[in-house]
């Protein structure tokens, strides 16, 4: 009897393996036989990115496999991206451990903007790029803010001129401060517990690596929440820790709220949820949750973002003093010496322009953007997509493509200065991805590089201890990190 129950089991286990583990007829190329459970994911190696380089090289652009259960495909050129990309069909998110959050909307979706879907994103999304327009992204406003922000930094630099340190913390705690300022109109000295407090919470998300296990987990839910749960991760922790520290100011804005007097990002939402006309996911609790979940999406995605890419900065000034002497000279003819530069007159800088461009393309931070989900069972171009399957947007294949950046591990920002001298920016450098959720925190995050590089540069000359530390040293992370170095800022005035 117990026999035949396990050759019926062994039977069925086959039979469910052949069945789940087999893509449909014109999928697009994928490796033959997956592993149970595992999928292909042996494949990959220790890095998932280097382990999607090698599949492209294998089976060309778009290919497919097992992540786990979970079927997967990844699409490496610029082209397809762009069309596939901005399809409604793979506009939502899956559901990922990633994304757990203390609160959840009524219909079990995720509040805010990086991770939410359907009408809830949509008017979210349209919201928050409209009233971080209308309250200074990309004007006035917005730029003193980081101004103060830029010259804090550099009094905390001045502080330490004579000890080469790792920066990477430094731009973490500056970074975390400006949006502080921008969501809640107040300041955040470099030392209060609470911008080292989610400082904290932030580096602990940015544990989860390439590694197998980690790459598991993205696309097991339940192994994730497991190891979530055991601190491994701990995604839920670090949201529900910006959630505590929030909560107060949100009931304090409430409460001195003026229609006429909008002072920051907070106040802005309130104005909204006060709005009949504005949609239902203002209105109550949903409201209530999403301004939460914008307010943890801005911490999560806004600041490691700029200070990984700032510290890369740091090491490609550090590695060619040649380029950082060419910022300092372009930046003086600008202020003659004695102002910080302002965003509006960066057309006057085109190195510079052109140094930040090509180090958001070499440091790659977020090589494979964030995933998507295809919603009904479609095609891109002849390859047939099961509803269900996971896009992945492999911007690195697409910023390293040889044809379109020749010797691509060059760091060389002269590959965009045009024949006039003039700043020439490429649209296959797409650090912020490629579509319909394309970063809503762009016009910022090109603000505050482009100002805390010209104004550390106007202050302090870049030197580093270890000369041989090379871009292709990096840590295998879920952003890419360079190995650390440690920078002297000696002052130049
Ligand atoms: C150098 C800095 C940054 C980089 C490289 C970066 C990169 C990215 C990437 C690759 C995505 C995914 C796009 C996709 O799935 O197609 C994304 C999404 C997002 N980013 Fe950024 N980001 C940066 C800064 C910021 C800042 C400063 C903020 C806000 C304060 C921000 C807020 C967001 C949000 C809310 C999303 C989700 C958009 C959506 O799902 O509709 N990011 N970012």
């Amino acid at each position: 009897m117990i026999g035949s129950i396990i050759v019926a089991l062994f039977v069925w286990s086959v039979f469910w393996w052949f069945k789940h583990y087999s893509h449909p007829k014109n999928f697009p190329p994928s490796p033959r036989v997956p592993w149970p459970l595992l999928g292909d994911i042996l494949l990959l190696g220790e890095n998932i990115v280097s382990g999607f380089h090698a599949m492209k090289c294998k089976y060309g652009d778009i290919f497919g496999l097992f992540l786990g259960p979970q079927r997967i495909v990844v699409i490496c050129d610029f082209e397809t991206l762009q069309e596939v990309m901005n399809r409604p069909e793979f506009t939502d998110r899956p559901l990922l451990f990633e994304s757990q959050r203390p609160f959840r909307l009524d219909d079990g979706q995720i509040p805010g903007i990086a991770f939410s879907n359907g009408m809830n994103w949509v008017e979210q999304r349209r919201f928050t790029l409209h009233s971080l327009r209308d309250h200074g992204f990309g004007k006035t406003p917005m730029e003193e803010i980081i101004d103060g922000q830029v010259e804090r930094l550099c009094q905390d630099l001045e502080k330490d001129n004579q000890m080469y340190q790792d920066v990477s913390t430094k731009f973490n705690i500056a970074i975390i401060s400006a949006l502080w300022k921008i969501t809640t109109g107040q300041e955040l000295a470099f030392d209060d517990e609470k911008a080292k407090s989610i400082n904290g919470c932030l580096s602990n998300i940015d544990l989860v690596n390439g590694s197998p296990i980690g790459t598991l987990a993205f696309t097991m839910p339940i192994l994730g929440i497991i190891l979530d749960k055991l601190k491994f991760f701990d995604f839920e922790g670090a949201f529900s820790n910006i959630a505590r520290l929030t909560k107060p100011i949100v009931k304090e804005h409430r409460d001195t709220f003026q229609p006429d007097h909008i002072r920051d990002f907070i106040d802005s939402y309130i104005e909204a949820q006060n709005d009949p006309s504005k949609g239902f996911s203002f209105s109550g609790n949903t409201g209530d949750m999403n301004l939460f979940g914008i307010l943890e999406d801005f911490y999560a995605a806004g600041s490691s973002t700029i200070s990984l890419t700032l510290t890369w900065c740091m090491l490609f000034l550090s590695n060619y003093p040649e380029m950082q002497e060419k910022i300092q000279q372009e930046v003086e003819r600008v202020t003659t010496g004695n102002r910080l530069i302002e965003f509006s007159e960066r057309s006057q800088t085109p190195f510079t322009e052109a140094f930040i461009h090509e180090t958001q393309r070499c440091a790659d931070i977020a090589p494979l953007a964030l995933f998507r989900i295809c919603m009904k069972d479609t095609h891109i171009k002849s390859y047939f997509i099961p509803k269900g399957t996971i896009l992945i947007s492999n911007l690195n294949a697409v910023m390293r493509n040889s044809k379109e950046f020749p010797d691509p591990w060059k760091f060389n920002p002269n590959r965009f200065i045009d024949d006039d001298g003039k700043f020439k920016p490429s649209l296959h450098v797409v650090p912020f991805g490629i579509g319909r959720r394309r970063c809503l925190g762009e016009s910022l995050a090109k603000m505050e590089l482009y100002k805390y590089i010209t104004g550390v540069t106007q202050r302090f000359t870049i030197h580093r201890k270890t000369k041989s530390l090379n871009q292709e040293s990096r840590m295998p992370k879920a952003l890419t990190k360079p190995m650390t170095f440690y920078v002297k800022f000696v002052p130049r005035l």
